[in-house]
């Protein structure tokens, strides 16, 4: 039995039945899904998908529903953050599913390449614009070669870094802040009862993906942000300093007063960047383009780089020294083991 295409909402648009489609071959003749209503997915457990409708204007809707992934998407990827249009039944009603059957272009791709743990290419999240790097000063301690990755993730993906330290009440931040200053990236300090009114301007109307160790403290924060939230918060294990892995899939949470959303990621362990060259990295850093023009062909940029157009740049005094050296960090921990 064929389907009709569109829809259970498609009655509504005018329109539904204009003669466009009898202009191209009826043979293969594919729906056009181009009216069907269009859902944010918000996430994933076990091939199942959990959308929020949305509207018109791609507001979220009361209607959230659960869907799965059509058989003409293949192996195409579904991931958190994507906005997709939805066949079948969107009313949302328990025991119902709608199917997926297009993803609608993503504006940014948060991605991890394969790694020794796990040897596929993973997109993570779609459409954020902010990463947050969750790092605890304490308990467990913190990695500068996992902030450093993950920053080079985010500066790969377009996405707009902030720097979360956590546990200030068991620590001095003085040292990752200077380490992190010349990045430019803003930093927010956090403990126990802390003020978190400068982080929720941070993230206030955007679209932000937590990412961190386990347990650096991410379900606490984003259950102070986010009230009702009920993110499940682990107990760091006594011996190996580290949490267990309490979330298992990503999950796009609304903040107050729909003031922007929060994807909060599972405790990652690895993170491939195989995929991120130098000129990716170098793409957020605007301020050092331009001093590259000189380079060599194929120059790396990095420590190793012979007539590196960026040395000059900081010897003639026209960037500070602490800038290239922050851009050829980020160039480095590309290689760097991730728990270093
Ligand atoms: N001392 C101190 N402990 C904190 C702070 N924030 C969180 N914790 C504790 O650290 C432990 C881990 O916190 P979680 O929020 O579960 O950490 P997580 O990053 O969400 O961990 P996963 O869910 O495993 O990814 C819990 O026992 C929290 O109570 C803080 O600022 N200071
Ligand atoms: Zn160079």
């Amino acid at each position: 039995m064929s389907r009709r295409r569109g829809g259970i909402h498609s009655d509504d648009h005018a329109g539904f039945d204009r003669p466009r489609r009898r202009t191209r071959p009826r043979t293969k003749e594919r729906p056009d899904y181009s009216d069907a209503p269009v859902g944010l997915v918000v996430t994933v457990d076990r091939g199942r998908y959990r959308c929020l409708l949305l509207d018109d204007a791609y507001e979220p809707t009361e209607v959230s529903l659960t869907a799965t992934k059509a058989r003409p998407l293949g192996r195409k990827s579904v991931i958190v953050g994507d906005r997709v249009r939805l066949d079948g039944d969107v009313s949302g009603v328990e025991g119902t599913l709608a199917r997926i059957v297009e993803v609608l272009e993503r504006t940014t791709v948060l991605r991890r390449t394969a790694d020794d743990d796990d040897p596929f290419e993973r997109p993570i999240v779609a459409n954020a614009d902010q990463l947050v790097i969750v790092t605890a000063l304490a308990d467990p301690p913190p990695r500068t070669g996992m902030i450093d990755r993950v920053l080079v993730a985010g500066y790969d993906a377009g996405l707009d870094p902030l720097l979360c330290l956590t546990k200030a009440d068991l620590a001095s931040p003085d040292e990752l802040v200077a380490a992190y200053a010349p990045l430019g990236v803003p930093i927010v300090v956090t403990e126990p009862g802390s003020d978190l009114t400068r982080l929720r301007q941070l993230l206030s109307d955007r679209s932000s993906v937590f990412l961190g160790h386990s347990g650096v403290g991410k379900s606490t924060l984003v259950n102070a942000l986010i009230p009702g939230a009920d993110r499940s918060t682990s107990h760091v294990n006594e011996v190996t300093g580290r949490g267990r892995h309490t979330s298992t899939s990503a999950i796009a949470l609304q903040l107050p007063d729909g003031d922007g959303w929060v994807i909060d990621t599972p405790g990652v362990r690895s993170f491939g960047l195989s995929h991120v060259t130098p000129a990716d990295v170098l793409k957020a850093f605007p301020d050092l383009v331009e001093f590259t023009d000189d380079c060599p062909r194929g120059c790396a940029h990095d420590d190793e780089a012979v007539e590196c157009g960026l040395d000059n740049a900081w010897r003639d005094g026209n960037v500070p020294r602490a800038r290239v050296e922050s851009f050829r960090r980020m160039v480095s921990a590309r290689k760097l083991p991730y728990e270093a």
